[in-house]
């Protein structure tokens, strides 16, 4: 029996992901619809509520949240405003899907776990949908059956055409690898134990101080071995593949064959654009499993030790790019919340 009859969200920032996230909870998934959008930009929230019946434009989340309708928060304005969201959240006890980041840094991730276990039971699942993608459950269920042998190493690419403007090197990891970090964390089942960063001659289409691509090596605290190929302005198109490499086999994702096209001499098939068009689907059972969960007065799926743990591996990725060195992570113990 649902404890809601329809679930009511406030969606705290509508720039590409919020306004696809409130496309989402009114269009295309069910038990859910937007009663208030939030944004800094007011002129924005105006716009993205003026479609929807009985949506109101708020500026302030804070003030999103005390509307008595609101069951849920769904946040995806910039990372380092989801700490001051995730805030006001709690202290209305309401339920969260936040985009990833959880936050950017571990500092600020730590003060909302604590934040969390004062309310004393998981309030927030974290925005990493490729725990949500038809391919990874495929690569997790063969991994979890131990269908090819123990898992000794993981080769993950993560290509996207392109950067916006201001990308950062430290946003490759804090931005992108953290869904490499997060996949590594859940597919292994491990802590992420080290990091390093190796950095080729850039490519003539990276924007200037920005060194791309970059490889990314993790340890885990079972001693495997997980590498990442990231390359921001490939130009070509959107691509993320793991292959994982067991002691008696290997399993691999993400080759994007598609339709394959024999015409005019030439043969293959197109490549996926961005992350929105290869996601789609997991965005969509992202927030369909979000909305059944809190309808039934449940929480599942990333919490925030996930997005705890991805930022203090991102923590030593920045490091480890800046220096050159490999950089040990360092973790609080687990508090029993999240055991
Ligand atoms: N899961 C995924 O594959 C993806 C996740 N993301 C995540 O989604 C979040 C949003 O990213 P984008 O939509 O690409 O950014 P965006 O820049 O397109 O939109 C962010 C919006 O938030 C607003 N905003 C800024 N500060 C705010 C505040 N304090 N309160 C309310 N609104 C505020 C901005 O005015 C803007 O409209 C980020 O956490 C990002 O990491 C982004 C892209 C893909
Ligand atoms: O989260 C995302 C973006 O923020 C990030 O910039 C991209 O590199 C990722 O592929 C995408 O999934």
């Amino acid at each position: 029996m649902s404890q809601y009859a329809t679930l009511v969200v406030a969606v705290v920032g509508t720039g590409r992901m919020g306004a696809d996230h409130v496309r989402r909870l009114n269009d295309v998934i069910s038990g859910a619809r937007v009663a208030a959008v939030v944004d800094i930009d007011a002129d924005r929230a105006k716009r993205v509520a003026d479609g929807i019946e009985g949506c109101t434009p708020h500026t302030d989340p804070a003030a999103a949240m005390a509307d008595p309708s609101v069951d849920a928060v769904l946040i995806a304005s910039p990372g380092a405003a989801h700490e001051e969201a995730l805030l006001a959240a709690f202290a209305r006890d309401l339920p969260v899907l936040c985009e990833k980041p959880l936050t950017p840094d571990p500092a600020s991730a730590l003060r909302v776990l604590e934040a969390e276990q004062r309310l004393g039971r998981r309030r927030v699942q974290v925005g990493f949908m490729r725990r949500y993608d038809a391919d990874y459950l495929k690569l997790k269920a063969l991994l979890d059956q131990g269908a090819y042998g123990r898992p000794l190493m993981l080769h993950n690419k993560h290509r996207n055409a392109d950067t916006p403007p201001g990308f950062t090197n430290a946003m490759m990891i804090h931005d992108s690898v953290v869904h490499e970090i997060d996949v590594t964390r859940w597919l292994l089942d491990e802590e992420i134990t080290a990091v390093r960063v190796l950095r080729p001659a850039p490519s003539g289409h990276a924007p200037e101080g920005l060194s791309d691509p970059q490889l990314i090596l993790f340890e885990t605290a079972a001693g495997q071995i997980v590498d990442t190929e990231l390359f921001v302005n490939c130009g070509f198109g959107y691509q993320v593949g793991c292959e994982a490499v067991c002691e008696g086999g290997t399993a691999r994702i993400g080759d994007d064959h598609g339709v394959f096209i024999n015409a005019a001499g030439k043969w293959g098939g197109s490549i996926t654009p961005g992350f929105v068009e290869r996601f789609e689907e997991a965005y969509d059972r992202q927030v369909q499993r979000w909305v059944d969960a809190t309808r039934r007065g449940e929480v599942e799926g990333p919490s925030c030790w996930d997005g705890y743990a991805a930022a203090a591996v991102c923590e030593a990725g920045v490091r480890a790019q800046a220096t050159g060195e490999r950089v040990e992570v360092e973790l609080v113990e687990r508090p029993a919340l999240y055991r």
